[in-house]
């Protein structure tokens, strides 16, 4: 039984979807306490009971202490099942971040794992579903993941329903080291029930941003009615990622903007990975023990990703500073 203790560094819903995520792939049982003690309202929240229920369908686990609330489970894992599934989040809790809990797993089950995930697909603190699918998964593309995402329908906060189809193939990962990578910034800029120029506005104005920083930028805009209204860009280039979201009164010129002054320090920094992408490396570079990137910062996500990590693996993360940048590597 490995024992976790959900406070540990940064202290929030991520320890927990690592957690659940490796014991799931090594099989090992887990307790983990604490959990979320560093937010004001510890204790899992409905996206996090979510992410584990699901997990738990797709490995058989038996799970303890899965409530509202809750500052304690037990994660007893079996077998790891193909097939399809399909999660109704209910909020606009983010479908990224459950698929983030269920995608270290998912590559190792025998048959590919069909997900259909209802829910927010670009709502706050989480990657968006454009970075999950271009930056995420673009980069985990080049350790050997296999995965077929589409984003069919788009889900702003407070409404939800947005709808992604992930189809995860069982596939060997193998080390990487990513390098920083001259391209076009690529990107989408999108909205609901607003009208047609918000995201013809914010892609406009990042696209000026980005050039006058001397970098090429194409993004693609996109204008709908789903169930739910909202704003949205983002960027990347390749394992550099980007996002920024309306809400009402901010001017689309200013979101646009948003996304383009991060995507402009991340690039400038010379890192070959943005600080978001840092942390959601981790776990795959400890199932494949080895791999590196530089980032311009450490977060303490990444750390805290980092040493729940090394509790399930047997793998070691070294970090060191070259002049601004940090390198992370796995042996
Ligand atoms: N703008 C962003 N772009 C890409 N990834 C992001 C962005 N904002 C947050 N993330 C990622 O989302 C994850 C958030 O983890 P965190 O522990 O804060 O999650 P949480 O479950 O929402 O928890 P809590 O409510 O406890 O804060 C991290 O992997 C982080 O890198």
């Amino acid at each position: 039984m490995i024992e976790i203790d959900g406070s540990y560094g940064e202290g929030g819903g991520q320890i927990i979807r690592t957690a659940v995520a490796l014991s799931a792939v090594t099989g090992l049982d887990t307790k983990i306490t604490n959990i979320r003690r560093n937010r004001p309202d510890p204790g899992l929240k409905t996206q996090h009971v979510k992410a584990i229920e699901s997990l738990s369908r797709i490995c058989n686990a038996d799970v303890e202490g899965l409530n509202l609330g809750s500052e304690l489970i037990r994660f007893s894992p079996m077998e790891m099942e193909g097939g399809s599934f399909k999660i109704d989040i209910q909020t606009a809790g983010s479908i990224p971040l459950l698929l983030q809990c269920l995608m270290p797993a998912a590559i190792f089950s025998k048959e590919r794992i069909e997900l259909t995930v209802i829910g927010g697909t670009d709502v706050a603190w989480s990657p968006t579903a454009d970075y999950l699918k271009h930056v995420t998964l673009g980069s985990l593309s080049k350790m050997g993941y296999q995965c077929n995402m589409q984003i069919n329908t788009r889900g702003y906060y407070p409404r939800g329903g947005g709808s992604v189809k992930a189809t995860i193939f069982p596939s060997k990962i193998k080390p990487t080291d990513y390098l920083p990578d001259k391209c076009t910034v690529r990107g989408v800029s999108h909205c609901s029930n607003l009208p047609e120029h918000v995201p013809v506005r914010q892609a406009e104005t990042a696209i000026s941003m980005i050039r006058e920083h001397g970098y090429e930028a194409e993004v693609d805009v996109f204008g709908k009615s789903h169930v739910s209204t909202g704003s949205g860009i983002t960027l990347w280039c390749p394992s550099i990622g980007s996002s920024a979201l309306g809400r009402r009164g901010l001017p689309a010129e200013t979101v646009g903007k948003n996304a383009a002054k991060n995507i402009i320090t991340e690039l400038d920094s010379g890192a070959s990975v943005d600080v978001h992408l840092a942390d959601q490396l981790i776990p795959y570079m400890g199932l494949c023990r080895g791999g590196s990137y530089t980032a311009r910062e450490i977060t303490e996500h990444t750390r805290t990703n980092i040493w729940v990590t090394e509790q399930f693996l047997d793998v070691h993360f070294t970090i060191n500073r070259i002049g601004q940048l940090f390198e992370v590597s796995a042996d």
